[in-house]
């Protein structure tokens, strides 16, 4: 089952970590495989994938929407040259099968592979699919999804997978109440929003007797800033851009007040810590808000809109103060199902070894979208 293996794209961590779980599960199950990640050298990948110990080949494609026309205008050198890299990437390294997970740089790399005829997978982590993943569909044998109302604007088949999870995540011990920090978590790049709301609020809110410390994960741009928000605080606080062993934080965090991007839900299920989800507004078709109804609606989450956190401070107090509403939220969490990450490398087998697509589809069907 040896070979090398291309995944492709980036941008945010909501694209990077499950690209890195699927890597991981690949390698797991063959530590000779050789797994390659394409990006770019602007996204987030750039430090995120070396530092945990990978390989990332870069490609000069940047993204499309919402940006100038200057911008707009360089891409038609950079679609040709990101193509043209591609192909020399692949000749070069002869990936049995190539994997997108979104962001810009998987498009071109995906298109390519499939010219050559080597087998392309994607992986889908939101209900609604982006640019990159819509492309793409077009020419990969498979989607795996996080959701599966994704499969409905994709144009290859679909399987449910759920979203892959960096297997780290995978050793959340059991919550209980005395947990010492309250985390506030922006997502990959920090939220704006929890970083001017919840220094004061939290002031309202928290007291000496919940034995609390704050952990506020504010994003690369904004730690000063947030720092000073927080300065004369009567609670002990730490201001981080990025907690780079976030599942090993987590088994000490009581509360989470975070975002509900698609990797931190799949994530929470997994820790099972009790958690307060703000959705992104302007995330595409809202999706972040369908992302947190899937917690909020079994009790594990509460689900407070970005418009109404300036007044949830008797929501966080009325939480904090009973440990048995934590402790029933903690336990509403339902079971986490087979582990994607593996499932989606069990696929990549089979597309490689050609197995017929009507086979994967019949031995998934439970699970086809
Ligand atoms: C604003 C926006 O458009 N956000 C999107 C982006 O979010 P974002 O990039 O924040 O994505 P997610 O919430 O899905 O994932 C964040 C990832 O970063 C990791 N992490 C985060 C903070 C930290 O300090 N340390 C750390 O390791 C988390 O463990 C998680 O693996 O991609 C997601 C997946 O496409 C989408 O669902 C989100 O809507």
């Amino acid at each position: 089952m040896s070979g090398c293996y291309m995944i492709a794209g980036g941008g945010t961590g909501g694209h990077i970590f499950p690209a890195i779980a699927i890597g991981e599960a690949l390698l797991a199950a063959n530590a000779a495989t050789r797994v390659l990640f394409v990006g770019t050298a602007y996204g987030m990948e750039k430090d995120l994938i070396p530092k945990q110990g990978h390989t990332l080949l870069t490609l000069p494609v940047r993204g499309l929407l919402g940006k100038s026309l200057a911008h707009k205008a360089a891409l038609l050198w950079r679609v040709p040259a990101s193509l043209l890299l591609s192909l020399f990437y692949l000749l070069r390294f002869r990936p049995k099968v190539v994997i997108g997970v979104g962001g810009y740089a998987s498009a071109p790399l995906l298109w390519t592979a499939a010219l050559l005829r080597i087998p392309t997978m994607i992986q889908e982590q939101n209900a609604f699919p982006g640019l990159a993943n819509r492309i793409s569909s077009r020419v990969a044998k498979l989607a795996c999804l996080g959701f599966g109302e994704a499969g409905t604007r994709l144009r290859c088949p679909s399987i449910v997978t759920g979203n892959p999870v960096r297997k780290d995540f995978k050793q959340g011990g059991t919550w209980s109440a005395d947990r010492p920090i309250l985390l506030v978590l922006g997502g990959s790049q920090g939220a704006a929003a929890l970083n001017r709301i919840l220094p004061e609020l939290l002031a309202g809110v928290l007291t000496p007797d919940m034995n609390l410390r704050v952990v506020h994960q504010c994003g690369k741009a904004h730690e000063a800033s947030v720092r000073a928000a927080y300065e004369g605080a009567a609670f002990q606080v730490e201001v981080v851009s990025f907690i780079e062993d976030l599942s090993k934080l987590m088994d000490d965090v009581r509360l989470v007040v975070c975002r509900s991007g698609a990797s931190t839900i799949a994530e929470l299920k997994l820790v099972g810590v009790p958690a307060v989800l703000v959705p992104f507004p302007r995330a595409t078709h809202d999706h972040q808000t369908f992302n947190a109804k899937s917690l909020a609606a079994c009790g594990a989450a509460r689900l407070i809109p970005e418009t109404e956190l300036p007044q949830a401070g008797p929501i966080l107090a009325e939480l904090l103060a009973s440990s048995e509403s934590l402790a029933n939220m903690a336990a509403a969490y339902p079971s986490p199902g087979p582990d994607s990450a593996r499932v989606c490398a069990q696929l990549v087998h089979d597309l490689q070894h050609k197995r017929p697509l009507n086979d994967i589809l019949k031995e998934h069907a439970a699970h086809v979208s």
